[in-house]
């Protein structure tokens, strides 16, 4: 492992039966970084979050966090160690309150779990009012996850896992069916987070958040990866364009960045 990298994967491979979904990706994250992961429906993203975050373990390979070897962990003792996450699709305990699945998600993410019994830490409670204030949910603190639209269920992901204070954070297609004033809003929240030091891995099919907002790209294909390099970079791959883009969405996107537009 390079003596920068906060998270180093190696080989990593997760098959089900002859389905290679992730087939032999490695990758280096340095601290600081924010690493957008493109490319087709089905290409292996998610899987490769999920077996990193130890939501599935890999096939074969090995992932290294901060020197130490990961592969084997369980999912709350990958959050234990530093790593936060948030899905595709909701992940809410859909009949707590916005606060409580923020105080469970502080709770689990920093203490072992301990049964019979569930006492919050005064440590959890401020962890998750912190949180809740950072994602902007304060005042829906008291509504029930389940009445909440689609974009308050993205920031209540990402509240969760900022008050597990997490070193670095993964965050699954975090501007999905959301229109372009909600884009901004959850674009300033990943800056703001960055500025707090969080490393952060996001995936996302919409290209202009991905490629404004990352420091380097990847783009995944048949569990894959066929491009890493520099946003201003992945319109110009001739794989990615034919594979992924297509020739309008890249002509649209280089000349977004040939004009120095921000969004
Ligand atoms: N638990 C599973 N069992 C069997 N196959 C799976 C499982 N999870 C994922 N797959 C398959 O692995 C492949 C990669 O899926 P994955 O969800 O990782 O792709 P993705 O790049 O995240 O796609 P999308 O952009 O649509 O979310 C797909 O063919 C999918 O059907």
């Amino acid at each position: 492992m390079s003596t920068q990298a906060l998270l180093a994967c190696h080989e990593v491979s997760r098959h089900y039966g002859s389905l290679k979904a992730v087939d032999g990706a490695s990758l280096d994250v340095s601290s600081g970084e924010v690493l957008g992961i493109g490319g087709p429906n089905g290409a292996g993203k998610t899987t490769f979050f999920d077996v990193i975050t130890g939501v599935t373990p890999p096939t074969s390979g090995r992932i290294e966090f901060d020197g130490r070897d990961i592969t084997e962990a369980g999912a709350d003792e990958i959050c234990h160690a530093g790593i936060a996450r948030t899905f595709q699709l909701n992940a809410a305990f859909e009949h707590l309150t916005v606060l409580e699945n923020v105080q469970v998600a502080a709770q689990f993410g920093r203490h072992a779990r301990r049964f019979p019994g569930f006492r919050l830490s005064r440590a959890s409670r401020q962890a998750a009012e912190r949180a809740l204030d950072f994602a902007g949910l304060s005042s829906k603190a008291h509504m029930t996850a389940g009445a909440l639209p689609v974009l308050d269920r993205k920031l209540l992901m990402i509240a969760g896992a900022m008050a597990t204070e997490p070193r670095m954070v993964f965050l699954d297609e975090p501007v999905g069916g959301l229109n372009a004033e909600e884009i901004d809003l959850i674009q300033g929240l990943v800056r703001r987070m960055q500025g707090q030091g969080v490393t952060i891995v996001l995936i996302e099919h919409v290209m202009r958040f991905l490629l404004t907002l990352s420091t380097r790209v990847l783009i995944m294909h048949h569990g894959q990866i066929i491009f890493e390099g520099p946003p201003d970079r992945v319109a110009e791959d001739a794989t990615v364009v034919e594979t992924y883009l297509g020739q309008g969405a890249a002509g649209r996107l280089k000349k977004h960045f040939s004009e120095g537009a921000d969004a």
